[in-house]
């Protein structure tokens, strides 16, 4: 058996896989996203370790003596700055925190050479931002920190007592030099941070630890048992679902929702409105758009109008596509594709004596799907084919909002197995384990779950055309308000 633990924004995902793939055991536990200041989103790492423990107890159900290896994967870009021995100096800053829009200015004046190798537009939330906003702003934590650690990683050195990346998620820092797959030493330094923060680097799918006696009694597995290094979630629900080849695409919705397209090789967007990353395969990049406000702007409606999933999709199915003239904007933590503007912010727009709640809700459903289609269509602009889209992610599961996603973006849908696509970064890191132990020869000899239907647009699909028209128009009139 193999244990993938997956450190997501909204949750920690344990899964139980045995070697061929199946399902043996799945768990999962809540933490919370906090913004003490207006734009900040920050996390307790303690709360992670709390959540870690618990996910594991429910997805091992007596079965810890059986597991061979434990992999990891995790939400990418913030920052836990730690330690020595790992102790978080401070609340970890997130993905989706906007703190260190002015430090995107250091960027914009690096060398063009550096940038080129940076490959991806400098953008709030990353940990090189975020690093300058800390040593700005909080400079004794800053002085007094150890390493700068990705929430995996940090998880890791809890669980090994060891500090290491790995590319994927290192690349994913603004620190990295994507061109020549390391660290950017020459950009940090330029930046003026401090080299020493950044862990050394080793494969994704390598071993890398094992399980500390005190952390075994935690997860409730035995002291010893090897660990991998595991990987950026994105980069892990790729593998999760067998997204290898060019030519694939997979749209994953959770807390941000992202389209990903595998590359061969380093080939940045040339005008750098979306990302590019190392995958967690050597050799292996992706191109992505990534959207902030997805499960994120969903969840923080459904709370603000205190409804359930059930009655949401049940409101927003009375009204008709169009939302009666309502347009949502979801940027309620600043948007990256296609704006890349950390000060976007939410709006409903388009209010009559004659809206209900059911049309704040069809909105907000209709404005997510909106920015996933603005999105994809600027990574189409990248040079990136997508005529038909795999489907993954916890946020993913609602039917209606399948039938939706796919009228809006006008293309099919691949649905997986839900046992797959609820947890296919999770899957990823089982996987990794399963790599490092030299159980799959590589990425190819992994089991691959196949799609087993898609959800097409269906006939009503065009009527989302003059909404979708009057999105688009909404931002730029909007913006600097
Ligand atoms: N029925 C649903 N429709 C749309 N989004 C949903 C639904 N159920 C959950 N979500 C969203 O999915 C997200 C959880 O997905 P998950 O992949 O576990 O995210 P993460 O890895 O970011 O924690 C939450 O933000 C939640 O709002
Ligand atoms: O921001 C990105 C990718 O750029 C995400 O991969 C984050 O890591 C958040 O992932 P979820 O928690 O939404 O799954």
């Amino acid at each position: 058996m193999l244990l993938g633990l997956d450190l997501g924004t909204g949750s920690v995902k344990a899964l139980l896989l045995d070697e061929r793939g199946a399902v043996a055991g799945t768990g999962s536990s809540a933490c919370a996203v906090r913004s003490p200041r207006p734009g900040w989103a920050e996390s307790d790492p303690e709360e992670w370790w709390l959540a870690a423990g618990e996910a594991c107890r429910r997805a091992l159900r007596g079965r810890a003596g059986e597991v061979a290896a434990l992999g990891l994967s995790g939400q990418m870009h913030g920052v836990v700055l730690a330690g020595e021995g790992g102790r978080p100096l401070r609340p970890a800053v997130l993905w989706a925190d906007t703190r260190a829009a002015d430090q995107l200015d250091a960027y914009r004046r690096l060398p063009p050479h550096l940038r080129r190798a940076l490959a991806n537009p400098p953008a709030a939330g990353m940990a090189g931002p975020t690093l300058l906003w800390l040593r700005e702003r909080e400079p004794a934590a800053y002085a007094a920190a150890r390493w700068a650690l990705q929430p995996k990683d940090w998880l890791r050195m809890r669980i090994t007592g060891e500090a290491c990346s790995e590319p994927s998620d290192a690349s994913a820092t603004l620190l990295y030099d994507l061109a020549a797959d390391r660290w950017s030493r020459e950009a940090v330094r330029k930046l003026g941070l401090r080299e020493e923060l950044l862990p050394p680097l080793r494969p994704s799918a390598a071993l890398c630890g094992e399980l500390a006696p005190g952390a075994a009694r935690h997860l409730g597995l035995p002291a010893g048992l090897p660990v991998a290094c595991g990987g950026a979630d994105t980069a892990c629900a790729m593998l999760g679902t067998g997204l290898h080849a060019q030519g694939e695409v997979q749209l994953t919705v959770g807390t941000g929702a992202q389209i990903v397209a595998p590359r061969r090789g380093f080939a940045p967007d040339p005008s750098l409105r979306t990302h590019l990353y190392r995958a967690v395969s050597p050799g292996l990049y992706y191109a992505m758009a990534a959207v902030q406000n997805a499960g994120l702007a969903l969840e923080w409606v459904r709370e603000l109008l205190r409804v359930s999933w059930e009655t949401l999709y049940e409101e927003a199915a009375a009204v008709p596509p169009g939302s009666g003239g309502v347009t949502f904007l979801p940027y309620i933590s600043g948007e990256r594709t296609p704006h890349l503007d950390p000060a976007a912010r939410g709006a409903w727009v388009g209010l009559g004596l004659g809206c209900g709640r059911g049309h704040l809700l069809r909105a907000a459903l209709e404005g997510v799907a909106f920015a996933l289609r603005d999105a994809l269509e600027a990574l189409e602009g990248a040079g990136v084919e997508a005529p038909a889209l795999r489907l993954a992610g916890g946020g993913s599961l609602g039917e209606s909002w399948r039938r939706m996603l796919a009228d809006v973006l006008g293309r099919p849908l691949a649905i997986l197995p839900d046992e797959v696509a609820s947890v296919a970064s999770a899957r990823g890191a089982a996987l990794l384990a399963g790599m490092a132990l030299g159980l799959y020869g590589g990425p190819e000899g992994l089991p691959a779950p196949r799609p087993e239907r898609a959800v097409r647009p269906g006939e009503g699909a065009g009527r989302y055309e003059e909404a979708y028209r009057r999105f688009r128009e909404l931002y730029p009139r909007l913006r600097g308000l």
